[in-house]
């Protein structure tokens, strides 16, 4: 166990949004100061998996749940090689993290990897001007000796908006690599990473799939390349409006009929590959105890969301596209923003949101079994 013994919990730190609303805090993580989109994620727990989704690159993710750090970090739970959210909000820090797989302190962890935060702030009363005004740009600037509050929000202003942002490969992969598969390998799945959470090629191993994780500038002759039973594109961060190479990749997958499957970003690219628009949502879904229903079965699922964008399909009719009839699968309880999407005539489907489970619920596995079953109806 360690206890956070560093001393920026009393080094000032201001947090200014970009329509001019100010929070005051502590310096949290490392001190400096950082920029992007402020988002809020409704989890209360898996922060270790939340700050290593690639998913989150160029976002300031802000802590509905007061209590945050209360376990640490170990070194089994993170989604990827580092922490990608580009700042970080809490309200109260836990001053002794205890868990018995705690290896060191979420502020010291922070630090280390040069994420700066903000802590003691009212989070809540955060989030609910995040969803009166929207996501919005946002800064954290920590330090003894701050610049004043116009030039602050100058800067904010300045920083980059994610509507028109093409991230993925920012995060992605820049080589190809393997996930074996666990036990008996029955199929081979081209894996196209525009940010993959590692959760995400495990739930496939599980299941006997041999993963070939492949850049997101891959090619469809590259994808073609290690013989896939099944093409799967992942998550990942920045506006869907963008990623025309991975559309363009996806349509080549759909033309042969190959069984495919996408998560998140991977529902927004099949979206677009159907013909469909995206969209920006006014706050977006990011927490894991989000209810969608999946409409094949009438089930209802609690489910891991993180996504800003959704794809604009109509929700109560089968769509004529380019590669047959499409209709809206899944949709949102809360809002019936559409939350995955399935071809009629061929073996493709998709999810806007996270049966890895990673952190979250596990109602959603069933999505990989499915895909199992496309590639098995493939073969037979
Ligand atoms: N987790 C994801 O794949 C997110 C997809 C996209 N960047 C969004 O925010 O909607």
């Amino acid at each position: 166990m360690t206890t956070s013994t560093r001393g920026t919990a009393k080094v000032p730190a201001v947090l200014v949004l970009e329509d001019g609303r100010i929070f005051r805090g502590r310096a949290y993580g490392a001190v400096g100061e950082t920029f992007g989109e402020a988002v809020f994620s409704t989890g209360m727990t898996g922060y270790q998996e939340t700050l290593t989704d690639p998913s989150y690159h160029r976002q300031v993710v802000v802590m509905t749940a007061p209590h945050v750090g209360n376990t640490g970090v170990n070194d089994e739970d993170a989604e990827s090689k580092r922490i990608w959210v580009s700042g970080y909000v809490v309200r109260d820090p836990a001053r002794v993290p205890s868990n018995w797989r705690s290896r060191r302190t979420l502020d010291e962890e922070l630090a280390a990897q040069g994420v700066v935060g903000i802590s003691g702030v009212d989070t809540r009363a955060l989030t609910r001007h995040l969803r009166e005004r929207g996501a919005m740009r946002v800064g954290i600037f920590s330090g003894n000796a701050l610049p004043d509050e116009g030039t602050m929000l100058a800067e904010v202003r300045q920083a980059p908006e994610m509507t028109g942002a093409d991230l993925s490969a920012e995060v992605a992969t820049k080589e190809a690599y393997v996930v074996p598969a666990q036990g008996e390998k029955k199929f081979t799945v081209a894996a196209v990473d525009l940010g993959i959470k590692g959760m995400t090629p495990y739930r496939m191993a599980e299941r006997g799939i041999e993963v070939h994780v492949l850049p997101a500038t891959a090619s469809v002759d590259d994808v073609y390349a290690v013989n896939p039973d099944g093409v799967f594109f992942s998550n990942g961060p920045g506006d869907p409006a963008t990623a025309d190479h991975a559309v363009a990749v996806m349509r080549g997958v759909l033309e042969r009929g190959t069984p495919l499957f996408g998560i998140c970003f991977g529902n927004q690219i099949l979206g677009r590959a159907l013909g469909f628009g995206t969209y920006k949502l006014k706050y977006g879904h990011r927490g894991i105890n989000q209810p969608v229903q999946d409409r094949t079965t009438g089930k209802v699922e609690v489910t891991a969301h993180n996504h800003g964008f959704a794809v604009d399909a109509p929700l109560d009719q089968v769509s004529d596209t380019p590669f047959g009839r499409a209709e809206v699968s899944h949709v949102c309880l809360n809002d019936n923003v559409v939350e995955g999407l399935q071809l009629l005539d061929k073996p493709a489907f998709s999810v806007q949101y996270h049966p890895e489970a990673a952190a979250g619920p596990h109602d959603a596995a069933y999505l990989f079994d499915r895909f199992v079953k496309l590639m098995e109806g493939q073969r037979a």
